[in-house]
């Protein structure tokens, strides 16, 4: 089995969802959304080391969690930066040494699953870079800046790309560096990695790998939690 481990990014301040508190420390049932994500990768045997990315008035809350839940493979808690690349950037300079495989994760997608973690590691594993994303359902349109339809890409070619990104960590490593270096700034790993002209590949995911974002996503995530925790509390 590869060396996994895996940066979480939990550092942004969460605008969209409108709220005092970053949405990512938000509670479902009780627990705050990052804890709900940070369990998923704790229980997993593949996965030997977390880094969590925080914002840098929340580090002291942040490891009072991992000591609360008993989040023991969290590794470093540590600053995030003004873009969500830089907070990646600086979480991988936070792993351990000797690592093979690194998967990248938003803090606020509590729902995906070991299983679709695993896959998307051991793909990133084989082929050096793969992330999870569903096909798209609605039609997408290329829109111009007066609001005029520029074109419709072919939907059947179209994903939605989600988190875990995984890649082998010297590739990831080398395309931060080489994105730093050109001043590019992208919305998601792959996109770096993309750039340097190597390969990434789809694993196909899950729709209930919400992104939670806007007010909407919690009425939804309150609902995904319950249905989760009926099936593992079924299975017990
Ligand atoms: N500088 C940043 C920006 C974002 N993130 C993290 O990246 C994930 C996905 O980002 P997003 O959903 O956009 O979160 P926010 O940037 O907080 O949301 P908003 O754009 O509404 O402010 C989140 O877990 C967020 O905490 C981060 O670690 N560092
Ligand atoms: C990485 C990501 O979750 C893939 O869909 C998305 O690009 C993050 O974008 P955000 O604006 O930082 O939420």
């Amino acid at each position: 089995m590869a060396r996994n481990g895996v940066v979480i990014v939990a550092a942004g301040k969460g605008t969209r969802m409108g709220t005092s508190d970053s949405k990512q420390y938000l509670p479902l049932r009780g627990k705050p959304i990052l804890v709900h994500t940070l369990e998923r990768f704790q229980r997993m045997p593949q996965i030997e080391a977390i880094v969590l990315v925080t914002g840098s008035g929340d580090i002291e809350r942040c490891t009072a969690y991992v000591e609360q839940y008993s989040l023991a493979k969290v590794v470093a808690v540590t600053a995030g930066g003004d873009e969500r690349q830089h907070s990646v950037r600086i979480g991988l300079e936070r792993l351990p040494v000797g690592l093979e495989v690194v998967a990248v994760h938003d803090a606020v997608r509590p729902f995906v699953t070991e299983a679709r973690i695993a896959e998307c590691l051991h793909k990133a594993y084989e082929a050096g870079g793969a992330v999870l994303a569903v096909p798209v359902k609605d039609t997408i349109k290329v829109v111009d800046s007066s609001g005029r339809i520029e074109s419709t890409p072919e939907r059947k070619s179209l994903w939605a790309v989600q988190t875990p990104q995984a890649f082998r960590l010297d590739l990831l490593e080398q395309a931060h560096r080489q994105a730093e270096r050109d001043g590019f700034v992208g919305t998601d790993d792959a996109m770096l990695v993309e750039r340097l002209g190597h390969s990434v590949h789809v694993v196909e995911g899950d729709y209930t790998n919400i992104k939670i974002t806007t007010p909407d996503d919690l009425l939804l995530a309150e609902r995904l939690l319950q249905e989760q925790q009926g099936e593992r509390d079924e299975q017990a």
